[in-house]
């Protein structure tokens, strides 16, 4: 699973494993993330994504596994010897500091000289396009921007790996989804690496350039966002990144059908049974061989269907064979559909 890249590696976790009491965090964990890299880890709630996080940042003790930076052990150090630049969800600004005070925090807690700590703020706070507030408190700023100083700070200490907690959880989606564009060019422009952990696919999509999909402390598969949804490696990577046709499959396997494998106003005609309108057209299930089959339809489409019937043909060399790892439940709740 290590990186087709050539640039050398800014962090390097193997096998790592953390549990909590009888809760296994993360199991026998591995993942390379090049120079330059944003790479985001995505997962459901509760699947170890923070906990990773937090050993990388020294935050945690693992139990077991290594965690290198740039071809150097540091596993066993505090978190201030490890010159990492860290965005947490709630992104704790100090309140009695102003803008230009919490940027040049790390620079000055790394002992740059105030002048020079002060240079390197007003650089980053320029990068995140702050520059003119830099003396306002950040109770006299919008969450945005309190985000984007939150940013500033972690880019200011110049370190070659961020570590992005959640970091435009606490927006609307309005901002989000503005940040999200601002984020990802930031961050190629800093040309650091960066370890976001999100719960939001849109995001993971928007900003990195490679995913990580966690399961129950586990990665289950990583690679470029289109590649995962294009290919998803088992059923419950397809189930969780979307994929709305999935079904059992002889022996353990299931079969996942993407809209790209389905052809509309082709082949036989099978019957609808059922339709809801949504904002983008329609969608409707359709009685197939395979299963009940769940298509969007524009429009357009929609005027496909003839007397409650809609002719479809599934490309058979377009359908995936992956092995079925859901539980009984998620198997349940797709079919169900
Ligand atoms: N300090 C702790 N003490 C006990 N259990 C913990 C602690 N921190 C995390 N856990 C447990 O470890 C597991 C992984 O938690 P973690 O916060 O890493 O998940 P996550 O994927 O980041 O979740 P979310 O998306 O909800 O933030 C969960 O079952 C959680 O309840």
């Amino acid at each position: 699973m290590s990186s087709p890249t050539t640039a050398p590696t800014a962090l390097s976790i193997q096998r790592l494993s953390k549990h909590y009491g009888r809760t296994v965090a993360v199991q026998d964990f591995s993942l390379d993330v090049a120079a330059g890299e944003t790479l985001a880890l995505l997962g459901p709630s509760g699947c170890g994504k923070s906990t990773v996080l937090r050993c990388v940042a020294g935050l945690e003790r693992p139990d077991s596994g290594q965690i290198m930076m740039e071809g150097r052990e540091m596993t066993g150090l505090p978190p201030e010897a490890r010159d990492i630049g860290m965005v947490f969800q709630d992104y704790a600004l100090f309140p009695h500091l102003s803008v230009l005070g919490n940027v040049a925090y790390g620079p000055r807690m790394r002992r740059a000289p105030r002048a020079e700590a002060e240079r390197r703020a007003r650089e980053a706070l320029a990068l995140v396009d702050l520059s003119g507030l830099e003396h306002r408190r950040p109770d006299q700023l919008s969450g945005g921007q309190q985000q984007r100083v939150a940013l500033a700070r972690a880019l200011a200490t110049g370190s070659g790996l961020l570590l992005l907690d959640e970091p435009l959880s606490n927006l609307d989606e309005k901002l989000r989804h503005e940040l999200r564009g601002e984020l990802k060019s930031l961050l190629a422009q800093t040309r650091s690496a960066a370890l976001l952990v999100t719960h939001d696919q849109r995001e993971a999509l928007a900003v990195a350039g490679r995913v990580g999909v966690m399961r129950a402390g586990q990665l289950v598969q990583v690679g470029p966002g289109p590649d995962l949804f294009a290919r998803p490696a088992t059923a419950w990577v397809a189930a969780f990144l979307g994929h709305a046709n999935i079904f059992k499959g002889p022996n353990g396997t299931a079969r996942v059908v993407p809209e790209q494998a389905v052809r509309l106003g082709a082949g036989d005609s099978y019957h609808i049974t059922a339709q809801v309108l949504t904002d983008s057209g329609s969608e409707v299930t359709v009685d197939h061989p395979l299963g009940p089959l769940r298509l969007h339809l524009s429009p357009r489409e929609h005027g496909l269907i003839k007397g409650g019937q809609l002719s479809v043909q599934v490309d058979e060399a377009g359908v995936l064979q992956v092995p079925d790892d859901r539980g009984p439940v998620e198997a349940q709740s797709r079919a169900g559909r």
